[in-house]
């Protein structure tokens, strides 16, 4: 009936623990909230202790705490590729050239970009055109002061860069660390871990062991499946990767224009692997299915998961994204001197082109409605849709780079939040101490649901989320929104009610005690295009940060870099779009002809 079946002395510790830990977290949290909002420091920091707590038991019966997450540590030695992880700028010389930076955009990609150029002495100004900054993973509050997400955020152990700049900015002690497992919830409360935890005789093993052991132990696929799983995956480059990992991410590369089904059932892999545990990855990673999503995606994350112990453990924010991912980002943009125009949407982007040389030159761009802004450096740091929109097409037709942008496409997304009155992933697990209830704090996975990937927000991120008198507030992420996982319904077309009558009906399909359960509220957020499709033949397609125009540049998670469409792929690509920049200050400063900013009527 139920998983957990792996250590069961250790589940026992973490039952009795954490939902103690917890309880006094939220209790801290709440009264924190209640003495008026975060502003009570010290209650704010009691609860995150206690919260951190809960990550410290799971060290001790098994889960990986990763010590070197801790700001001043965090560097490329821990990165599993160097492509992956920029080397530190250097500091810049007395008297280097500084450039003014107009950046269009406010997502990840756009402050990540931000901050690398501040740090360079460098001045920034950010369009954004909706009220909020964040871009997909922002969050805001509705009317009566529920947090409404763009989408569920789960932070792996390999963000490298997006600790970095979270260390950087003083955000990196809102991640909460969770058990180091992987999650199945399957139909009637049968849940199943891919267990990472491996210890022998109190001694932490590591990669690849304890990635073979989770896969080896995992009641989650049959003996066969587990059998052919072996054959394919003891076959693909992350072999190599395992001696060699810059070689095998050379051959990862290559394997971007065949599936994930394609390639994995060729080495011997089985469709049961593919229905019960890949594609709730695959709709995880790309919210696409392994059909769709391209072997490259798909192995370029199992690489770092083999070779990294640390990588495949999940963490998760305290509370919404705005005010403990975002915000920290902002503030310390603005304390650099960055400024941040909210509402300030990008129309057109304003240049010539010499007829003689047909050399192009951007020299300002429209804002709002006649406003003109002129910088030394313009960055286009947006989502594929809105790169499509705002990238001129003379430009697309003259020059591959911007024209291969029209290839790439937005996949849609919906997130439902669900309040419930009570606690409905909490199970009766039967232990060495009998039976207890236990609520999942963690990322779930679902390979009978249409929603692919989901989390009880009370649980994993209580400082905002947790609510005094009530119970679960399950997140979940919609894939594919057009012909739902099982179900093959098509959400996209729904009105908001109807999409929340199949989740509730799915999240009680899973869980008996939501049976017991009443549904309080809800949220539907429906994204046309969110990520940029990782199918097979596309990251061809994907533009470099420094582009035929000598002053504009790219940034954005679809732009080129080793990473899939993320939030670290966002962060990387702000990094790499700042550093072409930076080398380039000195000719950008010299071709510049701003004053001052102009308003043209
Ligand atoms: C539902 C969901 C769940 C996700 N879960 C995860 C996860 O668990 N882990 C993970 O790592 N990643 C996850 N992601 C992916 C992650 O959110 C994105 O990869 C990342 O945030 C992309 O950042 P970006 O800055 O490249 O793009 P965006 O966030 O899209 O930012 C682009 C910005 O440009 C703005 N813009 C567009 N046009 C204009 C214009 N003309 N003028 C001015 N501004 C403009 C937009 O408003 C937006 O703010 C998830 C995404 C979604 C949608």
């Amino acid at each position: 009936m139920r998983g957990f079946t792996s250590k069961e002395a250790c589940s026992s510790a973490a039952a009795s623990a954490a939902p103690g830990t917890r309880t006094v977290a939220r209790r801290l949290a709440t009264r924190a909230r209640a003495k008026g909002g975060h502003d009570d420091k010290k209650t704010l920091l009691a609860a995150r202790g206690a919260n951190r707590r809960v990550g410290v038991r799971s060290a001790e019966c098994g889960a990986i705490a990763n010590p070197t997450i801790a700001g001043k540590d965090v560097g490329p030695k821990d990165a599993p590729l160097k492509s992956l992880f920029p080397e530190e700028p250097k500091k810049p010389a007395p008297g280097s050239p500084k450039v003014k930076v107009a950046i269009v955009g406010g997502g990840l990609a756009g402050l990540s970009t931000a901050v690398e150029l501040l740090d360079q002495g460098h001045e920034v100004d950010i369009y954004e055109a909706r009220p909020w900054y964040g871009g997909k993973v922002a969050s805001y509050k509705d009317r009566d002061g529920n947090h409404i997400e763009m989408g569920l955020h789960v932070f792996f152990g390999c963000y490298f860069n997006l600790f970095r700049l979270m260390a950087k900015t003083g955000g990196l002690n809102n991640l909460l660390l969770k058990d180091h497992t992987h999650t199945f919830c399957n139909e009637d409360g049968d849940v199943r871990e891919l267990d990472f935890r491996f210890f022998l005789n109190d001694t932490k093993i590591g990669a690849p062991f304890h990635g073979l052991k989770a896969f080896f132990t995992t009641p989650q696929l049959s003996v066969a499946d587990k059998a052919a799983n072996a054959l394919a995956l003891g076959t693909s480059p992350i072999v190599r990767a395992l001696v060699d990992p810059e070689g095998g991410m050379e051959d990862i590369r290559k394997l971007d224009d065949i599936s994930f089904t394609d390639w994995f059932t060729s080495k011997g892999g089985s469709m049961g692997s593919i229905e019960r545990m890949w594609n709730p990855i695959a709709y995880a990673l790309g919210f696409i299915d392994c059909n769709d999503i391209s072997a490259r995606c798909m192995l370029t994350i199992f690489q770092f998961f083999a070779t990294k112990t640390d990588a495949s453990v999940l963490r998760m924010l305290a509370g919404s994204p705005n005010d403990y991912l975002t915000k920290p980002i902002v503030e310390y943009v603005e304390k650099k001197g960055g400024r941040i125009h909210l509402k300030t949407g990008c129309r057109e982007i304003l240049y010539d082109t010499d007829e003689k040389t047909g050399k192009t030159v951007v020299n300002g761009l429209r804002i709002g409605g006649t406003k003109v802004v002129q910088a030394d450096a313009y960055v286009a740091a947006l989502d594929v849709p809105g790169a499509k929109k705002l990238i001129p097409q003379p430009w697309k037709d003259s020059m591959k780079q911007f024209g291969d942008i029209e290839k790439l496409v937005g996949v849609p997304v919906i997130t439902v939040q669900l309040r419930y009155d009570n606690w409905v992933t909490e199970m009766q697990v039967e232990n060495s101490k009998g039976k207890e209830a236990r609520g999942i704090d963690n990322l779930l996975y679902s390979a009978d649901a249409d929603f692919s990937c989901f989390a009880d927000l009370a649980l994993v991120s209580p400082w905002d989320y947790y609510k005094e008198g009530e119970g679960s507030l399950m997140q979940c992420v919609i894939t594919p929104p057009q012909k739902g996982a099982v179900s093959g319904r098509n959400y996209f077309k729904m009105p908001k009610e109807e999409i929340v009558k199949y989740t509730d009906e799915q999240v009680r399909k899973l869980f008996p005690s939501a049976r017991k359960s009443k549904l309080l509220w809800s949220s539907v957020v429906k994204i046309a295009q969110s990520l940029y499709k990782e199918e097979p033949g596309l990251d061809v397609f994907r533009p470099d940060q420094k582009t035929p125009i000598d002053n504009f540049f790219l940034a954005g998670s679809y732009t080129k870099q080793d990473y899939i469409d993320s939030m670290e792929g966002a962060t990387l690509s702000g990094r790499l779009c700042a550093s072409k920049i930076v080398d380039e200050a000195g000719k950008l400063a010299q071709a510049s002809k701003i004053e001052s900013e102009v308003a043209n009527a």
